[in-house]
């Protein structure tokens, strides 16, 4: 079953085309979208939300078409903006109240589900301070709260990450975890950065200039990008041909060789090589999986 399905989708503004021909289906659990800034992503989401009219093609959320039925989207997904958007003279509990009521939430039940969401995001006792005296993770989760308040079944999340320090980052990431496995609401999550979505998600999404660049299970995609980093005190250039002799793909970065991981055999090899070299191996690490070695990647392949 399809959470969403676009098809052809796309949107024009006046000097750019923010979504271009972008055909793509997510389905139940966290998917990251992943792009650079201004690839689109915001623009997307405000198309599934039923907030801006598509230029062309045509999407579905929840099997709800985008143009005819955005309130219906609009009442079984959350959504949590990217920019501040926080009156800052009410309290966390006062807004997040307040919207629920705006959900259709009787009084006393908004209450309860909003203590009950505050907690969950982790707001304890300065849910009753002004939220102008929060701290920008504090924003984030009252952010959080309010997508979460009218009990949806998926939710959007716009780079919940943005302006947190690493701890905050780990927080929030864990935090979009629990809601797709404890609570069982699908999340599309939005990020610049591949890395941090890897921990998090079972599928992702990468776009770039509006385009689909890939569409992936988590699996397929670590494995695609995998490279291990490899230092060696001096020899690098005949450990280099050694492994590229061994049918190893293998590129030279300053003092670094990125060798390719083909299977558990590349670091039996580069082990092996380096042994047989007499070298003094300094590093082998896991390659990081960035979203420009993805975009160069993809686009090398086109
Ligand atoms: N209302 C608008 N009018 C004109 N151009 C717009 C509008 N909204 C977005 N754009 C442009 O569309 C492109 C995509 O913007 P969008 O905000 O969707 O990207 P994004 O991937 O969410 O990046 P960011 O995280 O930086 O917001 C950008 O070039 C942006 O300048």
């Amino acid at each position: 079953m399809h959470i969403l399905a676009t098809e052809g989708l796309t949107k024009r503004f006046p000097t750019v085309t923010a979504v271009d021909q972008l055909s793509v289906t997510v389905g139940p659990g966290v998917t990251g979208l992943v792009g650079a800034n201004g690839a689109g992503k915001s623009t997307l989401i405000k198309i599934l939300l039923g907030l801006l009219p598509p230029t062309g093609g045509a999407a579905r959320v929840l099997d709800l078409d985008v143009t005819s039925q955005g309130a219906e989207i609009r009442r079984l997904v959350g959504y949590m903006p990217e920019h501040e958007c926080l009156p800052p003279d009410v309290s966390a509990t006062e807004l997040v109240v307040h919207l629920a009521q705006m959900s259709g939430l009787p009084r006393t039940a908004a209450r309860e589900r909003a203590a009950d969401v505050l907690r969950h995001v982790g707001l304890a006792e300065e849910r009753y301070r002004p939220i102008g005296g929060y701290s920008t993770g504090m924003k984030q989760r009252v952010k959080l709260a309010q997508a979460l308040v009218h009990d949806p079944r998926l939710i959007f999340l716009d780079e919940p990450t943005n302006g947190l320090d690493p701890r905050g980052r780990d927080e929030m990431l864990m935090l979009i975890k629990r809601i797709g496995t404890e609570f069982g609401i699908s999340v599309l999550v939005t990020s610049h950065l591949l890395g941090e979505l890897e921990r998090i998600c079972d599928h992702v999404i990468v776009i770039d200039a509006g385009r689909l660049l890939r569409s992936s299970a988590i699996g397929e995609f670590t494995q695609a990008t995998q490279t291990v980093t490899v230092e060696v005190d001096e020899g690098t250039e005949p450990l280099a041909a050694r492994l590229a002799e061994r049918g190893q793909t293998v590129s030279q970065q300053g003092r670094m060789l990125v060798v390719k991981v083909l299977g558990p055999e590349t670091y039996d090899m580069i082990r092996d090589a380096t042994a047989d070299l007499d070298l003094c191996l300094i590093r082998l690490e896991q390659g990081r999986h960035r979203i420009e070695d993805v975009f160069r990647e993809e686009v090398a392949g086109v």
